[in-house]
């Protein structure tokens, strides 16, 4: 039996430069800063957006704390609590609730979910031979007690604090403090309600690997991406210079039903997961560019589900957000126009800040013909890497009963970030004028 997760709880980020981070994440993102903990050696930063949490970690320059070395470190004689009555919980652990990682660059490292007993799960997973940084742990202050406990994951870098908040009536975390009070009421303008998957860069040869430990200790599902994908290979584009293989998972939120199986009690699918590979012989690729910067496998990028994303691009644009445009031919050609207006979008308007459209052809199996009522639309864009490395970026999704990922998107995001890196990333360092980059008709 799997450690179920009741509900993905945020996103950590581990950065040299906090400040930088944060000034991107709340003003051209239109995140809010709600919370933030700060002791004499990190500061860590709590941005929200709907249900999408992003916890800024600062990396202590001097003196940093290795992975096993932080006050909740795993000792031989099991979990050991920092425990209750502290009114400043947390002492002056450089990262609470979360490992302080030695990684070289910036990254996003720690994808942090609620569960319902962190006791009960250090076992089981234990069990299963999980591999813990922070063995179970409370911290408390005057709104209850939470506790966590760490994990390493299979992929590269990546960590995953379990965190029981059912005793916890405070609006974060003990330790936390409250920035002004943001803005409840919805932003119309830029809808972000939730992060809609996460997706790993991975090296060739183990998405298989990865796919078994979520399954095997998270009860995660393989879900297809395309109706033609095979099982063992996962979704394959290779083609025209793209060689990707993604396959894809999710979990249910399980908190409402108890511990149901995922498969009796079918809740929502929460946040996704995507294992991208990049497949030999086709070039130079996003994949692994990533590998190389980032010097791990690891969190490639985030999608935030919009409900719009026409205005959330126009807004973050306008905020100083940049994102990937594909050629203006995309938006021109014939076929890839007429789609656009049948989903009732301008292509002038997704040209505008580089949206893609894909449409998913479900086929009634009952009708002849996909009539329009059974199309489903994927709308998406890129933002450009968010750190000095080319490593992570973020994405805007807006799906219109599409649940997969669009092949057509992919193959334009495949080019657009290729045209980058052969043309503007070296141009805006100073390497020479633009060139010219061909790319094929979509
Ligand atoms: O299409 C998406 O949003 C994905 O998440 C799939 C994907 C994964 C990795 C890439 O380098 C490009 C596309
Ligand atoms: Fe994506």
């Amino acid at each position: 039996m799997a450690a179920l997760l009741s509900r993905l709880h945020h996103v950590s980020i581990h950065v040299s430069n906090a400040e930088r981070i944060a000034a991107e994440l709340s003003s051209k993102f239109k995140f809010n800063l709600f919370a933030a903990r700060f002791t004499g050696r990190s500061r860590q930063l709590a941005f929200r957006k709907g249900a999408a949490v992003f916890v800024v970690n600062e990396r202590p320059t001097q003196g940093s704390v290795g992975l096993n070395e932080g006050p909740g470190a795993l000792d031989k004689h099991g979990p050991r609590r920092v425990d209750a009555g502290k009114r400043t919980p947390g002492g002056s652990s450089a990262c609470l609730y979360d490992v302080s990682p030695r990684h070289p660059v910036d990254t996003v490292s720690n994808v942090c979910f609620e569960v319902e007993d962190v006791e009960r799960s250090f076992k089981v997973l234990r069990h299963l031979g999980c591999n813990f940084l922070v063995p179970p742990t409370t911290v408390e202050d005057e709104d209850g007690p939470v506790t966590y406990s760490v994990v390493k994951s299979v992929v590269g870098n990546v960590c995953h604090t379990l965190i029981d908040k059912t005793k916890y009536r405070g609006v974060f975390l003990p330790g936390f403090d409250f920035t002004v009070k943001d803005s409840e009421g919805e932003d119309v303008s830029c809808p972000v309600t939730h992060f809609d998957h996460i997706t790993y860069a991975c090296p060739r040869g183990t998405t298989q690997q990865v796919m078994s430990w979520y399954e095997k200790l998270f009860g995660f599902q393989r879900f297809f991406i395309d109706s033609n994908e095979d099982v063992d290979e996962g979704f394959v584009v290779n083609q025209e210079g793209i060689g990707l293989r993604l396959t894809a998972m999710q979990y249910w939120k399980c908190s409402e039903a108890g511990i149901a199986l995922p498969s009796v009690d079918k809740k929502d699918p929460d946040c996704k997961f995507v294992i991208a590979e990049s497949l030999p012989d086709q070039g130079s690729n996003q994949v692994d560019t990533f590998l190389e910067q980032h010097q791990a496998p690891g969190v490639q990028h985030i999608g935030l589900y919009t409900k719009d994303i026409v205005s959330t691009a126009h807004t973050m644009a306008k905020a100083g957000v940049q994102f990937f445009s594909p050629p203006p031919a995309y938006y021109t050609e014939v076929g890839k126009q007429q789609e656009i207006e049948e989903a009732g979008h301008s292509p002038q308007m997704l040209a505008q800040h580089g949206i893609l459209l894909d449409t998913d052809l479900h086929q009634d199996p009952l009708s002849q013909t996909a009539s329009s009522e059974n199309r489903r639309y994927l709308l998406q864009v890129f933002t450009k890497p968010i750190f000095a490395e080319d490593t992570f970026f973020l994405e805007l999704i807006e799906r219109r009963g599409a649940t997969g990922f669009g092949e057509g998107n992919i193959r334009a995001l495949w080019r657009s970030v290729q045209a980058y890196m052969e043309n503007e990333r070296t141009d805006s360092r100073g390497e020479g004028p633009p060139k010219t980059v061909q790319t094929a008709p979509y």
